[in-house]
């Protein structure tokens, strides 16, 4: 590895002074593969992970520019549940950059960009985890998004499980399931730090576990699990700079190949499908008892064999402050009923399946305060507004809360033309 970056050929400029694009330098000229038709419009009010709004949808349709044939490109990707979204932050305005960032979750602090999800990056890439619902021809459909109309789509890989969640090597008996406190939650998908069945197990970590070996961190991982078996009282006591969390995965090693790659998300279903399932049915409720002594031997063999965790820091995991509670006028709840096929308005979400999937959509957007931090500190008494869908929100945040003053349709709503149409629109 040494010296690479200094023997690396440096790339070629174009007589415009820009590098020129090569692979082999890594100048690489992208061309989308598509461009996202999504439910927010503009950057405020869209979610900052997938993780926040399950209902946000969004579509693909790959252009013909990059295969003739775009159906072909998609063959077998109906098989995954959940997809990778690689993606170009097209809005971010100006190509700015700097080496420290300030997260909202920091709350004005300071930390490495690398460190971060930041859209304002060396380049200008975006990650997202995002539900396949469907694909229909040369189109994919997606859900739990955090992506903005129009959004460049530079590629997709399915999400595999196996490969995308971090394994110990060996075995780790029992590490998963000791603690009442800690059980297996149905959590939505990934929030791109942590995997949804993430389990929260120890605490205790000093900082001087940042520079841990994989291996170190897994015995400790395995000294603390025997310490919370000992005693379940010392869970989230000890100040700590650092967390671990564990995610536990039930898959049969036995399944098909689909069956395996299935995501997170999909794992309730998955193990309610059927009676040849029935073993992991067993372990799912033996673990969601969370108690060691109630688990079959087989059982035991297999969660620990399987066993993956991940480590992030505290930051991360903890919100600045506790998700808000939601609620709205009766005046809005009028204008969302108008909005409403059937409704007086005749209007009909675009995106949206319901009425009740608009409004719990936004509960979901505004539950996890999508202010910057300017706003959340200095212009808290300001009306907040965003787009999503046709509905165009205001609101207003008070002390642990948000509320839904009015919701009107909104003057440009998203438009989810065919596809073929908007592509043409987005002057592909
Ligand atoms: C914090 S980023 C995270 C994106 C992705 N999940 C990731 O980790 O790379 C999400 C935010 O980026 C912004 N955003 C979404 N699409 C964008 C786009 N096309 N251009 C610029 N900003 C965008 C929105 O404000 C959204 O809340």
């Amino acid at each position: 590895m040494r010296g690479l970056a200094e023997r690396r050929p440096s790339a070629p400029a174009a007589p415009c002074g820009c590098a020129q694009p090569s692979l082999e330098t890594g100048n690489l000229l992208t061309d989308p593969i598509g461009y996202l038709e999504s439910c927010f419009s503009a950057k405020n009010g869209t979610p900052r992970q997938p993780s926040i709004c399950s209902h946000s949808r969004a579509c693909l349709k790959i252009r013909k520019s990059i295969f003739n044939n775009p159906d072909h490109s998609l063959m077998g990707l109906e098989q995954f549940s959940h997809v990778w979204i690689l993606f170009v932050f097209h809005k971010n305005g100006h190509l700015n950059y700097k080496a420290k960032v300030q997260p909202p979750r920091l709350n004005g602090a300071k930390t490495g960009v690398f460190s971060t999800r930041s859209p304002h990056r060396p380049n200008a890439i975006g990650l997202t985890l995002a539900k396949l619902e469907k694909v229909e021809g040369g189109t994919v459909y997606l859900s739990g998004i955090d992506m903005i109309h129009g959004t460049p789509v530079l590629d997709i890989k399915p999400y595999i499980a196996d490969y995308d969640s971090p394994r110990s090597e060996e075995p780790l008996e029992d590490l998963s399931v000791q603690n009442n406190h800690h059980q297996l939650k149905p959590a939505s998908q990934s929030d791109g730090t942590t995997d949804s069945y993430d389990q929260q197990l120890l605490s205790g970590c000093g900082k001087a576990q940042h520079s841990l070996s994989t291996e170190d961190k897994l015995k400790r991982l395995e000294e603390n699990s025997q310490k919370s078996r000992d005693s379940t009282e010392s869970q989230h006591t000890l100040p700590e700079d650092r967390e671990r969390t564990m995610d536990l995965n039930l898959e049969s090693s036995s399944m098909g190949m689909a069956e395996e790659q299935r995501g997170p998300q999909d794992l309730k279903s998955f193990l309610d499908e059927g009676t040849d399932r029935s073993r992991n049915v067993e372990c799912a409720s033996v673990l969601q008892g969370s108690s060691t002594e109630n688990r079959s031997p087989s059982c035991r063999a297999r969660t620990a064999d399987r066993v993956s965790y991940s480590v992030i820091p505290t930051w991360v995991k903890e919100a600045p402050a506790a998700s808000l509670q939601v609620r709205f006028t009766p005046h809005a709840e009028l204008d969302l009923r108008k909005l409403s096929p059937g409704g007086a308005g005749q209007v009909s979400f675009r995106y949206f399946e319901s009425t009740e999937e608009a409004k719990r959509a936004i509960e979901a957007l505004l539950s996890a305060d999508p202010r910057s931090v300017y706003r959340r500190k200095l212009c808290q008494d300001r009306l907040f507004f965003f787009t999503v869908d046709i509905a165009h929100v205001t609101c207003w945040f008070g002390d642990g809360f948000a509320e839904v003053l009015r919701i009107k349709l909104a003057s440009e709503p998203v438009e989810m033309r065919d596809p073929e149409e908007s592509l043409v629109a987005l002057g592909s």
